[in-house]
């Protein structure tokens, strides 16, 4: 027996787990259980049970999140399957539906609240730190409004993969501990085009420390509700940011900057692998700087600023790949409102918003800087060298993925030899480009030259700068067209692209070899194929 063997908790079952609920218990709430649609003035929360489903079977289980909680992998059917789908509620579970509020596509679109979302309670990690377990597709909430509180496999199969495939890329996420079919059919117009059809449903049990958002905080601006709204702060502050110290009106302002800040280390890892949210609306931004809510999701293929997988915002393109710093600012803004009330002056909010644009053009430069295996010269000069490398990658059709991955290791390499140095450049981006005029390689293969000559000044040896540069530049990324692969063998009973999307997607950065077609540009019949290009909210 080994040591880690030894020492390390057994794992126990889900249903076996004593469950905490401190946002029921410190919050104010709705103790009627009644799920008729409706405005909830004056309170946090609703409670509610979930609606039991047909036949609740597991598809996929993230074993690692699960091992960090001290859960053990259930059967395909029983007991813990059976709370992950909502038929079984824990004696110790207190399932809530939060209110919330939020502006959509810049417009503030009222209550909104957890329609189809339900916190079950919070359990303890293995290192004692607390994590509230939260199903999406539950059934009916008083936040349904006319919707039916379900979601389609398709959805949340998108949401499971891509959650922890984020996470693995380090970048700030909610998790997903499960991924269940519920047997029940659910109807979906998957294009608003009137061609709605049945669809297999299914519910993702997600994991993170809280899932309140900043449209917790805005419901409570919009109706007046000033102590309801102090005691959220403080219910937050106190279990999400304790370091701060107890509230008050200093530790608001302190607060809201530390948001800021979480907020624009979000956006700068999302700008830095290709990450388009698609549905920024302040109710899917959370109050800890996590990415929530995987609806239209897309990852970037060309490297294309005004690029959205959303076709609900083609008209505007708000919430497009080049627009995700502006509109986190503006989300946050929109959260500075509402937390006025709580203070005597709400431009004592203003540093914080500085906070936001100095983390975010700090982080996105020392991110370019590892993506490109550099450290800082002068500072200037290399800003003026990204600046013409987004130039470059925006007026051509270049993968962005396979452009920095391919040259993590053809950059290092020409340090060794600078031999036919105009050719392997050119290699290179004839493998990364779906296509490119003449003058468009001309550009891109001038920055490259560029490039080399900055990477020569570089003290570190060439194997050393690879091994960063491969660290710093995915090699794996849930492309879209992978996803609706995985989901369409899904609805036909075969998991095994979802597996092995969930094995490789672990360790992005690893060379890994035998998946190198995962690797692969978007082939030629992806490029405008609904599901693998566009997306809509339809969920
Ligand atoms: N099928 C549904 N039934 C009930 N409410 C829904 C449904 N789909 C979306 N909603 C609600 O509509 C609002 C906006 O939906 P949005 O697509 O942003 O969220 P979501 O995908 O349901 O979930 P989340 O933000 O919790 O990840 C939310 O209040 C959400 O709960
Ligand atoms: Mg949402």
């Amino acid at each position: 027996m080994s040591i880690e063997t030894a020492t390390a908790p057994p794992l126990r079952p889900l249903e076996q787990v004593v469950f905490q609920n401190s946002f029921v218990e410190e919050m104010k709430g709705e103790a009627s259980m009644n799920k008729n649609p409706r405005q909830v003035p004056g309170y946090h929360y609703s409670r509610v049970d979930p609606t039991a489903v047909k036949d609740p079977h597991l598809l996929a289980w993230s074993a690692d999140l699960a091992n960090y909680l001290g859960l053990a992998r259930p059967p395909e059917r029983g007991a813990a399957v059976d709370m992950l789908a909502g038929n079984r509620v824990a004696e110790t579970m207190k399932p809530f539906a939060a209110r919330y509020g939020g502006h959509q596509f810049g417009n503030w679109a009222g209550q909104l609240g957890d329609g189809r979302a339900m916190s079950l309670g919070e359990l303890t990690a293995i290192d004692g730190s607390v994590w509230e377990i939260q199903l999406k597709g539950a059934g009916p909430t008083p936040y349904s409004r006319r919707a039916d509180g379900r979601a389609v496999l398709r959805s949340s199969l998108r949401e499971f993969l891509c959650s922890e495939a984020m996470h693995y890329l380090g970048v700030p996420t909610t998790r997903a501990l499960s991924l269940v079919g519920t047997g029940d059919e659910v109807v979906r117009d998957m294009f608003y085009n009137g061609n709605a059809r049945p669809e297999p449903g299914a519910i993702v049990a997600r994991v993170a420390p809280t899932f309140v958002r900043f449209g917790n905080f805005q419901i409570l601006l919009a109706t007046g509700e000033t102590e309801n709204l102090r005691a959220l702060a403080d219910y937050v502050i106190r279990h999400q940011f304790p370091e701060l110290g107890e509230p008050s009106p200093e530790v608001y302002v302190r607060w809201f900057e530390e948001i800021c800040r979480r907020t624009a280390v979000m956006i700068a890892h999302w700008q830095s692998v290709g990450f388009v949210h698609g549905v920024m609306n302040t109710d899917n931004m959370s109050i800890l700087g996590l990415t929530i809510d995987y609806g239209p999701y897309g990852w970037l293929e060309p490297y294309d600023l005004g690029w959205t997988p959303n076709t609900t915002d083609f008209g505007g393109r708000r919430y497009a790949f080049g627009q995700q710093p502006n509109v986190a600012l503006w989300n946050l803004m929109q959260l500075g409102q509402a937390l006025s009330p709580l203070l005597p002056d709400i431009k004592l909010l203003n540093p914080a918003l500085q906070v936001y644009a100095d983390t975010l053009a700090t982080t996105r430069h020392d991110m370019m800087l590892r993506k490109l295996g550099l450290t800082s010269l002068v500072p200037e000069d290399d800003k003026a060298l990204f600046t013409a490398l987004e130039q470059a990658l925006a007026e051509s059709e270049i993968d962005m993925t396979v452009f920095f991955r391919r040259l993590s290791h053809t950059g290092p390499a020409l340090l060794l030899d600078q031999g036919n140095e105009d050719t392997k450049l050119r290699e290179l981006l004839q493998t990364a480009a779906y296509s490119m005029a003449p003058d468009e390689e001309q550009d891109l293969l001038e920055w490259l030259h560029r490039y080399m000559q900055r990477l020569r000044q570089e003290k570190a040896t060439p194997e050393a700068i690879r091994e960063s540069m491969l660290r710093a530049n995915p090699k794996y990324v849930l492309r879209n067209y992978l996803a609706q692969q995985a989901i369409e063998a899904a609805e036909t009973g075969d998991l095994s692209l979802l597996n092995r999307l969930m094995e490789v997607l672990k360790t992005p950065f690893a060379e890994q070899p035998e998946h190198e077609d995962l690797a692969a540009k978007r082939p030629e019949w992806a490029r405008e194929k609904p599901g693998s290009a566009t997306l809509s909210c339809s969920s």
